[in-house]
Parts: structure tokens; C-alpha cells; sequence
């Protein structure tokens, strides 16, 4: 079988924002591989760039100067050599002359024409045989920057543990709706709205928020007899100003927020909690995981950016217990492989997440599922977060 690059094709498609992404295509003799890269809008400081000077089409036309040739005829079985030729290409340690996005669609799209090639599924050929099925996380009630007017607390999450993907899918879809009925009742004759990833948004605070979260939850687990977690993304980084936690009827100091966030856990009983502090507080991540780790997952997003090197300072300080991975942080298959391979060594649980820019790729269904991560964080309605989810469902199917 012949695995040489053919040909490399890039387009610009939409996002579910309506921003434009990058999509490539890898073409090898008997099968290609098609992946575009998603956007966040709260994104980390240490993140790689998306796009140079913030423009598609500076990245596009660098990957036509300078890309477009050195990836025909390399061998596309080789990935690390791949993703590290895109570093060295790009000459930058942040993508900042390619682009991360850039880079991730081509990396993504590699791994896929491989995995078509050899008729294998891409969560076998990323993860040979140590493959499990995560358990959906999703955003119910959202406000930060995913909207205007709403929480200050960016995500307020349900993870229903169904029997199996598909069940534990419906009973979270249950959650949001049994959601959108409480705040209809709360806002009677106005319109509610939806945030990015879909979340209900509305202008409450997040202690109502937390209380209707937790009746929501209630109503579905004891009609189904299921268990659901409850959990936030913070996001506390986007409403940091330095020196205070600024909510929208409150401003926390950091030791305010330290505890806080120790009771979503201790009072609220919630199991998830993500970036409760700004992403530089290493030690204050620790004291929160000391406190409430043996019962609460405590990840960490802004605060890694998916780079190993912050990973690795978070687990010499032992700053959390969970890792979000998002490719398009860090720009390659293989550094967020890696990434992964350190926190997982090191027993930290990962969590593959979506972006609140989406596009319908489905290719972080597959990657959870081949990382053996507990939990993939993607939403619970829209059709750029069911393509994920849909997705898990067909892999559940070959995998019974
Ligand atoms: C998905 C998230 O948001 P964004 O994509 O905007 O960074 C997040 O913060 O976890
Ligand atoms: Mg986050």
C-alpha cells in the first residue's frame, strides 16, 4: 500500500458562528481524509494563534507559499515527522506565520486519509487497542463570553451515566429541556435565548443557575434512575480583572473564590469544576484540588492550553486532577498525544472538549474514544455539537 501525500487541498467553510475555518484535505493514492478546525472565544493566553494577524487568508496563503510542497510525497504514516516538518515550516514556537488552526486541520485531516486508507476507524489508528467510550458532558446554562447578559460562570454542565452513549446523550438533551421549561416559567412572555454552544442564556445570577441546575437534574435522574453529575466551567480567567473576581452582582477576592468554588463542590455536591481561578494560579488550582479532589474532578483549560510543559508544572504542583484536551491549543495530533500520554501517566482523567466555535467535523468523538478519556465535553443540542454525539453513538454500535 502506498501512503504518499499526492496532494494537500485548503478551503475556507463557516463555523457554527458564522466565522470562517480552515478546512484541508489530504490526498493519498487510494483514500483521503477531510478535517476543519473548530474557534474558542475564551481562549487561553498560551494557546497557539489560530490564524497569523488573525486572517484566514494570511494563513491560507502561507500554507500555499510554503506547506503545500513539503507535505507531497512525505509518507502520512509518519505523523510525529509530519506534525514536527508544520513546526519547523512555520519557524514560530505558537504557529503564529501558519496558524494552529491551520496546522490542526492538517494534522486531523492526515490522521483521517491513514486511517481510510488502512479501512480502520481513526479512534483504532490513534489509539491501537487501549480505546473506552466517554461519558458526554454538555452545557445546559451558559453566559461568559459564550453570550450577552447572561451567568458570569461561562458553563453549568450535566453528565447523565446512561447505560450506554446513546441513553446518557437523550437524558442530558432531557436536562436542557427540562431547563428551557423552568425558565420559561421564571420569564413568562419573553423570549430565551441560546448561547454559542447552545446553552440556555437569560439574565439570572449563577446561584440561580446552580439551584436550577440541580432540580433539573433531579427531576430526570429520579423519573430514570439514573445518576447525573453536575458541573461548571468557570472560565474565571474572562472575569479576572487582576485583582478580583468580578460577577455580575458580586466581586470575589481570590481566597473568596477559592472557597467558592470548594463549596460548588462541598454544599452543591457538583462533581465538575474547570478553570475555577485565572489561568496563572497554579497553587490556588492546588489548594481547591487538596480540599475537594477525592470527591470533585478539578480541570484544567485555560490554565494548560493542552501544552505539555504546563501539564507537566500542574502535576508537579499537583494543581488538578483533569485536563481538558482541545487540539487546536496546541496545533498537532502528536503534541496533544503527548499531552495526554503525560497527564494519563501521571493519573490525571482527560477530557476531550469541543470549542464554542464549532464546525460538524466529528473528529474529537474518535479522539476520546482512542485517548480512553472518562468524559468528552461537547454540548447537548445544535448540529455542530450532535455531529460529535451522533458520532459516539455509531462508534457504541461497532464497539457492543
Ligand atoms: C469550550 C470552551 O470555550 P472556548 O471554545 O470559547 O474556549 C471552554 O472554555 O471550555
Ligand atoms: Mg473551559
Amino acid at each position: 500500500m502506498n501512503f504518499e501525500i499526492k496532494d494537500t487541498k485548503i478551503r475556507k467553510i463557516f463555523d457554527s458562528r458564522g466565522n470562517f475555518s480552515a478546512e484541508v484535505t489530504v490526498i493519498l493514492e487510494n483514500a483521503s481524509g477531510t478535517a476543519s478546525a473548530p474557534a474558542g472565544a475564551s481562549t487561553g493566553k498560551t494557546e497557539v494563534i489560530a490564524y497569523p494577524d488573525n486572517n484566514i487568508d494570511n494563513g491560507i496563503d502561507f500554507f500555499y507559499r510554503h506547506v503545500k510542497k513539503a507535505l507531497k510525497g512525505f509518507n502520512s504514516i509518519n505523523q510525529e515527522g509530519l506534525d514536527r516538518m508544520l513546526h519547523e515550516i512555520d519557524g514560530t514556537d505558537n504557529f503564529s506565520n501558519l496558524g494552529g488552526n491551520i496546522a490542526t486541520a492538517i494534522s486531523i485531516a492526515n490522521a483521517k486519509a491513514v486511517s481510510n486508507a488502512l479501512g480502520i476507524p481513526m479512534y483504532r489508528y490513534v489509539g491501537g487497542i487501549n480505546y473506552s467510550m466517554p461519558r458526554p458532558i454538555g452545557n445546559v446554562i451558559g453566559g461568559g463570553k459564550h453570550s450577552k447578559n447572561g451567568t458570569t460562570i461561562q458553563e453549568f454542565l450535566v453528565s447523565a451515566q446512561g447505560k450506554t452513549v446513546l441513553d446518557s446523550i437523550y437524558y442530558n438533551i432531557l436536562i436542557h429541556r427540562r431547563i428551557g421549561e423552568i425558565l420559561s416559567g421564571m420569564f413568562k412572555n419573553q423570549s430565551i435565548g441560546l448561547g454559542d454552544e447552545k446553552a440556555w442564556t437569560c439574565d439570572i445570577s449563577d446561584e440561580d443557575a446552580i439551584e436550577i441546575i440541580k432540580n433539573a437534574s433531579k427531576d430526570i435522574s429520579s423519573e430514570y434512575k439514573i445518576k447525573v453529575l453536575n458541573g461548571v466551567d468557570f472560565a474565571a480567567d474572562s472575569f479576572y480583572d487582576g485583582n478580583y473576581y468580578i460577577y455580575k452582582n458580586r466581586k470575589l477576592t481570590r481566597d473568596q473564590q477559592i472557597d467558592y468554588a470548594i463549596s460548588i463542590s462541598r454544599d452543591h455536591g457538583f462533581y465538575y469544576i474547570e478553570d475555577p481561578l485565572n489561568d496563572q494560579d497554579f497553587d490556588g488550582f492546588s489548594e481547591i484540588t487538596s480540599k475537594v479532589g477525592d470527591k470533585s474532578l478539578i480541570v484544567g483549560d485555560d490554565l494548560y492550553t493542552t501544552n505539555p510543559e504546563r501539564i507537566k508544572k500542574g502535576i508537579e504542583k499537583r494543581s488538578t486532577n483533569g485536563v481538558l484536551i482541545k487540539v487546536n491549543q496546541i496545533g498537532t495530533l502528536s503534541d496533544t498525544a503527548r499531552s495526554v500520554r503525560i497527564a494519563t501517566e501521571h493519573g490525571l482523567k482527560t477530557v476531550v472538549s469541543h470549542r464554542s466555535g464549532e464546525t460538524t467535523d466529528d473528529f474529537i468523538a474518535h479522539l476520546a474514544v482512542a485517548f480512553g478519556s472518562p468524559l468528552i465535553k461537547t454540548g447537548t443540542i445544535g448540529g455542530e455539537r450532535l455531529a460529535k454525539l451522533n458520532e459516539l453513538i455509531r462508534i457504541e454500535e461497532e464497539l457492543i
